[in-house]
């Protein structure tokens, strides 16, 4: 690695999007204006060298996040900063800049690649939009396929995406990606849909590739342990809202927040007891969303304080980093036992 690790790549302060419903029957008749509250007022950076996990079940803004990350979305507050400098025109010169460095893996590399192209028309083509096919451009291609893994790459060059496995289909989509040399890779569910025994190799090449070209990586997920295998910080997603945040072994092994406790206990464990304050019930709906805590119609440890007011970001035990957004951190209110013994065994 370079001495550039831990720079930071990819600053997101306070972003938030809201997306317009569309009025219907009597709403047509009135002024108010619906949206849904995807993502509200999140904040984090990226850093070179570095797997960020942003865990959270379905719905709660994730691929929203990474979306706005990718120029997708236009926020609708909030900033985004690559190296310290904001992106506001799109099609200018930083903007250009700013998609090649940042590049986007997405969930289904079935969905991501044209099945009408060869793997190395959609090499070549991402090469030549990035202005990275100057020199040999053979050797280019075989170097994008030996990174993946793809070995030897003459095997694989000419073939179609349906001749490929469903594994090999997302590391073609990791070459494309590099292709542009990017400094950061957005990784939306990358393994999710890939056979379980081959999600391994698929996380092992994409943390091989962030320490030999030191790349930021945001890997969003639901699969909570894989976050602690995988990435070195994790944060926690709820209803568009960022509830907690720390180093990947803290979070998951002493998770602070109810909410990323109800995430670790609900993925599978034969060998777990349940836990006696395990949380029931649904997410909120994001089109109006509960005033203060938006986990506190699901939390069991309520209080008066958490349905009106928003639980700022507050610092946790003696781990640097370890933050929670819960009005229980606050110095005020004595620790119900439950919260207090949150380690998790394992
Ligand atoms: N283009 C859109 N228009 C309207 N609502 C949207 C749009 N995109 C996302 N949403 C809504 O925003 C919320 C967050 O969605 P998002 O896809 O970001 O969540 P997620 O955590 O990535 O979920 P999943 O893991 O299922 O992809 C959901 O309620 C979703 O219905």
């Amino acid at each position: 690695m370079t001495d550039k690790t831990g720079e930071v790549v990819l600053e997101v302060d306070g972003l938030s999007k809201h997306f317009p419903v569309r009025r219907k029957g009597r709403e047509l008749l009135t002024r108010k204006a619906r949206s849904v509250h995807a993502v509200d007022d999140v904040s984090f950076t990226l850093r070179r060298g570095h797997v960020t996990a942003m865990v959270g079940e379905s719905g709660s803004g994730k691929s929203t996040v990474a979306r706005l990350l990718a120029q997708l979305h236009h926020p609708t507050s909030g900033e985004i900063r690559l190296h310290g400098k904001r992106v506001n025109v799109r099609g200018g010169r930083r903007f250009r800049e700013y998609v090649r460095q940042v590049q986007m893996i997405f969930q289904d590399p079935f969905g991501s690649l044209n099945p009408v192209h060869t793997v190395r028309y959609h090499l070549t083509r991402s090469l030549r939009i990035h202005g990275n096919a100057n020199g040999n451009l053979e050797e280019a291609l075989r170097e994008l396929l030996t990174r993946v893994q793809l070995t030897p790459p003459e095997r694989y060059i000419d073939k179609f995406p349906h001749e490929l496995s469903g594994g090999q289909r997302q590391r073609v989509a990791i070459a494309r990606a590099l292709g542009a040399n990017p400094e950061a890779l957005l990784a939306d569910e990358p393994v999710s849909m890939l056979d379980v025994s081959i999600r391994l190799g698929v996380l092992n090449l994409l943390r091989d590739l962030k320490e030999r070209l030191n790349l930021a990586i945001l890997y969003i997920t639901h699969d909570i342990a894989s976050a602690r295998y995988f990435a070195d910080d994790t944060v926690v997603m709820y209803a568009g809202w960022m509830v907690e945040g720390g180093d990947s072994e803290t979070v998951t092994q002493k998770p602070a927040h109810p909410y990323t406790q109800l995430l670790i206990d609900s993925a599978p464990d034969p060998d777990r007891p349940p836990r006696a304050d395990e949380v029931g019930g649904e997410p909120p709906s994001l089109i109006r969303p509960p005033q203060g805590c938006r986990f506190n119609p699901r939390c069991p440890h309520v209080m008066a304080r958490c349905k009106t007011e928003l639980p700022p970001r507050l610092e946790i035990g003696d781990e640097p980093g370890h933050w929670a957004a819960c009005w229980l951190y606050a110095d005020d209110v004595e620790k119900p036992a439950a919260v207090g013994s949150a380690e998790v065994a394992g």
